[in-house]
């Protein structure tokens, strides 16, 4: 056994407390041995963490990482026309090139910000996963099933494929790499797609995981073509789960709250794409109130338009107390949860908690800054204050993947680089 130590710091707990502590970490087994005093000594390595804040890394539940590639191409419109005008027809002209330069970026930027773990939906998932593993991160991956604008043997083909996808993948990177299988969304793959291979899903054992109730736009054609809400027509499809996720989840009204709290299913809060695109405000202090389990994710960064969970948590916390006119709705302690263990749950995985025998999955944020001080409570300044920047150390699975900002699993440099030449090429393609 090999050993990491994390010294000097102050460490954030399960229960949202905060104490003085070393964490000890297996390298090995990429798992936390000891949370107490003095654990340096011997260690094999070591990450300095005075002054500073050791908390679970932050999991991202739900995301479009390569969409990286098409940061600010297409911005201020609704959902909808975004979509359909912009983005689609610059995806249709992506290449695994393009999709491992965009994941690179992307996965740089999560790395650079404390995130270690997250859920992304996209296209070319072997060429994620691949990138993934390199990185050192965690991830359940996953390849979005369309079938509008398809005809049948194409739509078939892309939810075979979906199902290839999370079984080839699972597991991989030493088990950091889990699937799941992934309709796009109720409305844009068509019922009978979904009657056909949900229980093709359940039976290789992976969950599901959908865009679902986005916008209003979404809502209502499921209610005049099925006459029941969404999530009921989720359910009748067989999607509702207590290991599924779904993304968004803005416009559920009470029934489909109890809906989710009775089935299990977790929701991803996504607050800045649902600001940017004017999605809505999804209750969230409702479902958690109803017992839902809220997680937090970025969305691609084309509709956010940055990667940083710190950036996300606060927004989750300002949405919040504005969707339920209440300043005390999704306070601090909850959007810390949201940001590491809750997300965590939401997408199945065993991260964002530190204590003996969870996975070391960790990040260092410097206190040492004019907008970090005083500190009076660090539960505040994580979910109000903390940004991008503070992260000064980045550990998953043991392993170190940022050192005093310096990312050790990618060259900084060369990743812009590429990422850049495979935007223009793709846009040059998608525009010529
Ligand atoms: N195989 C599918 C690919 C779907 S990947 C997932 C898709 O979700 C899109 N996307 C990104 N953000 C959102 C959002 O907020 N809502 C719905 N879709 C989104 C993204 O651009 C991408 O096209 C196909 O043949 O088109
Ligand atoms: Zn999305």
């Amino acid at each position: 056994m090999t050993t990491l130590a994390i010294t000097g710091g102050t460490v954030l707990l399960p229960d949202a407390t905060v104490t003085r502590a070393d964490v000890l970490v297996d390298r090995s087994a990429g798992e936390i041995l000891e949370i107490g005093d003095d654990l340096g000594a011997d260690a094999d390595e070591t990450l300095d963490a005075t002054e500073s804040l050791v908390t679970p890394g932050f999991v991202n539940g739900h995301c479009h990482v390569a969409m990286t590639l098409l940061r600010g191409y297409a911005d201020d419109k609704a959902l909808d026309a975004w979509l359909r005008e912009d983005i689609w027809p610059v995806e249709a002209e992506l290449t695994a090139d393009s999709v491992r330069a965009g994941t690179e970026l992307g996965v740089l930027e999560m790395i650079k910000s404390g995130t270690t773990a997250f859920a992304d939906m996209y296209f070319f998932v072997p060429t994620i996963a691949d990138v993934v593993d390199e990185a050192g991160l965690r991830a359940r991956l996953g390849h979005g099933v369309i079938s509008v604008a398809k005809d049948e043997d194409e739509a078939r083909e892309d939810a075979r494929e979906g199902l290839a996808v999370a079984e080839e993948i699972d597991g991989m990177a030493d088990g950091r790499i889990s699937s799941a299988f992934m309709p796009h969304s109720l409305t844009t793959v068509d019922g009978q797609y979904l009657s056909e291979f949900v229980s093709e899903a359940r039976e290789l054992g992976v969950p599901l995981h959908y865009h679902a109730n986005e916008t209003e736009d979404e809502v209502t054609p499921i209610v005049e073509e099925h006459g029941v809400r969404p999530l009921a027509y989720a359910a009748e499809k067989g999607m509702l789960e207590p290991e599924d996720f779904i993304a968004h989840g803005v416009h559920v009204d009470e029934s489909e709250i109890g809906l989710l709290a009775e089935a299990g299913t977790s929701v991803i809060h996504c607050p800045a794409s649902n600001m940017k695109l004017a999605s809505g405000m999804a209750p969230v202090e409702r479902m958690r109130e109803a017992g839902v389990t809220v997680g937090l994710g970025t969305d691609g960064a084309a509709s956010n338009n940055d990667l940083s969970m710190l950036d996300e948590a606060r927004d989750a916390a300002m949405l919040g107390k504005l969707a339920a006119d209440d300043a005390s709705a999704v306070p601090a302690e909850a959007v810390v949860d949201m940001l590491t263990g809750a997300t965590a749950d939401a997408i199945g995985l065993e991260s964002g908690r530190l204590e003996a025998g969870a996975p070391a999955d960790l990040a260092v944020i410097d206190l040492e800054k004019p907008h970090l001080t005083p500190a009076h409570d660090l539960v505040s300044h994580l979910a109000y204050a903390a940004a991008a920047a503070d992260v000064r150390h980045t550990v998953c699975d043991g392993r170190v993947l940022m050192r005093d900002r310096e990312v050790l699993t990618l060259d900084e440099a060369a990743v812009r680089d590429r990422a850049r030449e495979e935007a223009a090429a793709l846009v040059d393609r998608a525009e010529s």
